[in-house]
């Protein structure tokens, strides 16, 4: 038995392109990002793609990204569940500072262990801080032990995977077609897991924004392989350019 999932970074949003640590803050996409959100739909339609059930963060670059697919397929019909356990890494006191900037004042190193190292957390906000979580009504439901400060990729995983194993897994045995529209390191956190990859390897892996990535998946749900539904050379040029974020400016 074999099963199928369809995975989708949102696309560009105006922080992302003002090059500023989002995490969980949340900013709407840029028109561009609009663009590539429809773009992923088209691509989800001329490959003959079909869902039973959508998923996505509780975060509007996220949701709308989902809208445009669902739109562009004529399936805004499905079940769609909003998510807090697929939102971004939160980027703790990070969140609104210029990447370039922070990697002038930093170091490149320090910037790409912030980003890219499994278990290395950013500097924590302040429970008193405004945008801690805690103050957000949407979160109004979630235990305060769960509230993120600040996430390494591996506490973002500790989130993520149990969402797969208790809620995404079991829809996916159940024989039906997901697509999780989430963010560039949530979703780096679920490809960790599908694909096996080690601490290490996963500090190379960059996620375009809005390039649909399809996963085949065995019986146990592991990954047999995966391919984004775009030319390599545009998936080649798109990662590069999400890494190079966090060279210094
Ligand atoms: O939260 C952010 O800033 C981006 O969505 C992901 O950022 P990163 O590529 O710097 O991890």
């Amino acid at each position: 038995m074999s099963f199928r999932l369809i995975l989708l970074r949102h696309g560009e949003s105006i922080w992302n392109q003002e090059n500023l640590f989002t995490g969980w803050t949340d900013v709407d996409l840029s028109e561009r990002g609009k663009e590539e959100a429809l773009r992923a739909g088209e691509r989800l339609k001329e490959a003959g793609f079909r869902f039973d059930e959508a998923y996505t963060s509780v975060l509007k670059r996220s949701i709308r990204t989902l809208w445009s697919v669902l739109d562009r397929l004529d399936q805004m019909w499905i079940p769609t569940v909003c998510a807090w356990q697929l939102n971004e890494r939160h980027y703790g006191a990070l969140q609104g500072l210029d990447k370039g900037q922070t990697a002038h004042k930093y170091g490149e190193d320090q910037v790409l262990l912030w980003r890219r190292s499994y278990d290395v957390r950013p500097p924590l906000l302040s429970p008193n801080d405004p945008r801690h979580p805690r103050h957000d009504p949407r979160y109004a439901s979630v235990a305060s032990k769960d509230l993120p400060a600040a996430e390494s990729l591996k506490d973002t995983l500790a989130r993520v995977i149990p969402y797969w194993e208790g809620e995404l897994a079991p829809r996916i045995l159940a024989g039906k077609q997901l697509i999780v529209v989430a963010h560039g390191n949530s979703l780096r956190a679920l490809v960790k897991y599908l694909d096996g990859l080690s601490d290490e390897e996963i500090v190379r892996l960059n996620i375009p924004t809005g390039m649909p990535l399809i996963y085949e998946l065995d019986s146990d749900l592991r990954a047999v392989s995966h391919r984004y539904l775009a030319s390599d050379d545009e998936v080649a040029r798109a990662s590069a350019s999400v890494a190079a974020q966090g060279r210094a400016r």
